[in-house]
């Protein structure tokens, strides 16, 4: 673990890379509410093509659902993990295998949304994850995170409480980023590549442990406190200037090596 927020920025991977990338807070500025961030044409180009360039190794680790992110991003639909890898959507233009939302998770969502009564708290249920999120009602988040430890003694062994971006979440235990990039790692798509992961959160420390073990570029969005990323960019901008700038070095090396081949 690194306690700087000076990290490096990350160089040009060398030899055959993939690319695994967290969505808010790295590719989209955050927003008052989940549905309220906005997704640009030229994100949407920039995916398909670093996608194109990448052979198909490239996909969302995420802890919306991939209903949630393919709304967002439509027309595009890339590979996935959502939920914090309870879903996955593992060929481009395969089926989501979905996660349903257990009857317990259902009667506590709605236990608490009685219980906080608060019209800018906005609880999220995402099947068997439950996020409450609080950034219009930052007094609340206290609250919040009160209620759902307290449901842990109810619930059944194998759910824990994690700090969200202004909010929190109750997900089971195996909703993790770093198994969800280590399942798209032993896919053909991906294997013999290094992996590089951009994230800018708590749920993203464990992909970074994951990309580092894999000998991949680890890198944290807006790095505050102790991350285990190796490397750092300022913010949403620098984080799509840098993508931007690895799609036109792929590029450039691709017609290199067709005027080569000629
Ligand atoms: O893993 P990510 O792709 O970063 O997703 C994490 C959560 O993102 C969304 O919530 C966060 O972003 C919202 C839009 O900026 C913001 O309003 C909210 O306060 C943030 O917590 C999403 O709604 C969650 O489901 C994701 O888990």
């Amino acid at each position: 673990m690194s306690n700087s927020p000076n990290l490096a920025v990350p160089g040009v991977p060398q030899g055959p890379w993939s690319l695994f990338l967290d969505i808010d807070g790295t590719l989209l500025e955050h927003a008052a509410h989940p549905d309220a961030v906005v997704v640009s044409d030229e994100l949407r180009t920039l995916l398909a093509r670093l996608e194109a360039q990448l052979d198909g190794a490239l996909a969302f680790i995420t802890g919306r659902s991939i209903a949630a992110v393919d709304h967002l991003f439509q027309p595009l639909r890339l590979r996935a993990a959502g939920l914090y890898g309870l879903e996955h959507r593992l060929a481009r233009d395969g089926p989501v295998e979905a996660a349903g939302e257990p009857a317990d998770i259902a009667a506590l969502a709605d236990e608490i949304a009685t219980e906080l009564d608060n019209a800018d708290v906005y609880i999220e249920r995402k099947g068997p994850i439950l996020a409450i999120h609080t950034r219009a009602a930052p007094h609340l988040l206290q609250r919040a995170t009160q209620l759902v430890e307290q449901a842990l003694d109810r619930l059944p062994a194998g759910y824990r409480v994690l700090a969200g971006n202004a909010g929190v979440e109750l997900m089971p235990l195996e909703a993790a980023k770093g198994a969800a990039i280590r399942r798209f790692l032993q896919i053909p798509a991906f294997m013999g590549r290094r992996p590089v992961f951009l994230g800018d959160d708590t749920s993203d420390e464990n992909g970074f442990e994951t990309v580092n073990e894999w000998d991949g570029i680890s890198v944290r969005i807006k790095p505050q406190g102790s991350t285990a990323a190796l490397f750092g960019l300022a913010g949403v901008d620098a984080a799509l200037a840098w993508l931007d700038e690895m799609s036109r070095r792929e590029a450039a090396q691709a017609a290199k090596l067709a005027a080569t081949s000629k």
